[in-house]
């Protein structure tokens, strides 16, 4: 969620034109909100997946701490609320793209994709891209190429981010029945699409770059963040373990791939502001 909303404040902060600050602020509290919301509708729906997962139980439904119904009741209350108050505060279009991305992240990924493909995170990871687009249109109340772009850096980001994890938890998504990738295919098959989509992300990193979208700052971060994210993916490649308490080099790409994600976008915001 810490990333969701940096990544949405920096496409707010990297686009062209002046919000007022209060504004600017609501802005990025409704992407807050939305998110959060969607999280909720995602718990209220999955409350008895998530009882037998280890790293889940804990939460507010599996644990007995809220009822079912009070959580659905949240989940909806908020989303509309976000939605309604995106669209007063700034314009429709950002109010209608975060209105996409909770019911992308609640229907096609929950409800539809997750517990039916180990594609569900290809597909459905798209949800956690759209917070720099929604951030930029609540500026220009317009989509245009930088935002798209940096989309598209989230969007094949998510699948060795996701998982690089997948291979070291395995076993939890296993108890239950949730097709992951590596529980489905295997862990080969999974270290195999993870180079893959590492290979497209790489190329949608440096896209804005050959674009000349970016700057100097991003140019050099995208490139040397990227090379280190390759090396990371390429060992992971490599790496035949199945313990996973051994699993140290697909430990270190799920750390750094969320680094590499806060890195880049600092660069574009810093690129328009430092270079500016
Ligand atoms: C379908 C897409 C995604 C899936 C399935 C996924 C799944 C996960 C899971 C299971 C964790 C571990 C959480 C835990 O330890 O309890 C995690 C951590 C994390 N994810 Fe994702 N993720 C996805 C997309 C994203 C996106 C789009 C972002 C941000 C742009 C993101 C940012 C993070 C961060 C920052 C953490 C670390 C949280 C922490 O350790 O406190 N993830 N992700
Ligand atoms: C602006 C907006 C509405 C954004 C919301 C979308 C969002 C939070 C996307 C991130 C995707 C994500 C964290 C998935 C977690 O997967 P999971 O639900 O399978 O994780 P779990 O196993 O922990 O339940």
């Amino acid at each position: 969620m810490t990333l969701v909303v940096f990544t949405g404040l920096c496409g707010l902060l990297a686009a062209p034109g002046h919000l007022h600050p209060v504004l600017a602020f609501t802005a990025i509290l409704c992407i807050a909100i939305g998110a959060g919301a969607a999280a909720a509708l995602n718990q209220w729906y999955e409350a008895d997946i998530d009882a037998k997962m280890k790293r889940t139980a804990g939460r507010p439904l599996p644990a007995g701490r809220m009822d079912r119904q009070s959580a659905l009741h949240f989940g909806v209350g908020l989303s509309f609320f976000s939605v309604l108050l995106m669209g007063v505060a700034t314009n429709w279009l950002a109010a209608a793209v975060l209105a996409v991305s909770i019911l992308f992240y609640v229907f096609v990924y929950t409800i539809w994709l997750k517990p039916r493909t180990t594609q569900n995170i290809v597909i459905g990871g798209a949800a956690g891209a759209f917070p720099p687009v929604i951030g930029w249109a609540a500026v220009t109340g317009d989509i245009t190429a930088l935002p798209i772009a940096l989309f598209m850096l989230i969007f094949f980001w998510t699948p060795p981010h996701f998982w690089a994890l997948a291979l070291f938890v395995k076993t939890d998504y296993a108890a239950a029945n949730i097709p992951m990738l590596p529980v489905v295919a295997g862990e080969v098959a999974t270290r195999r699409q993870i180079w893959f989509y590492t290979a497209i992300m790489a190329a949608a990193a440096m896209a804005p770059v050959l674009m000349q979208l970016t700057g100097l700052i991003y140019g050099v971060t995208a490139l040397v963040g990227t090379a280190l994210f390759v090396l990371f993916a390429f060992q992971v490649l490599r790496h035949r373990e199945t313990d996973p308490s051994r699993m140290k080099p697909e430990r270190r790409l799920f750390k750094y791939s969320i680094i590499y994600l806060f890195v880049l976008f600092g660069a574009v915001v810093a690129d328009r502001w430092v270079l500016a």
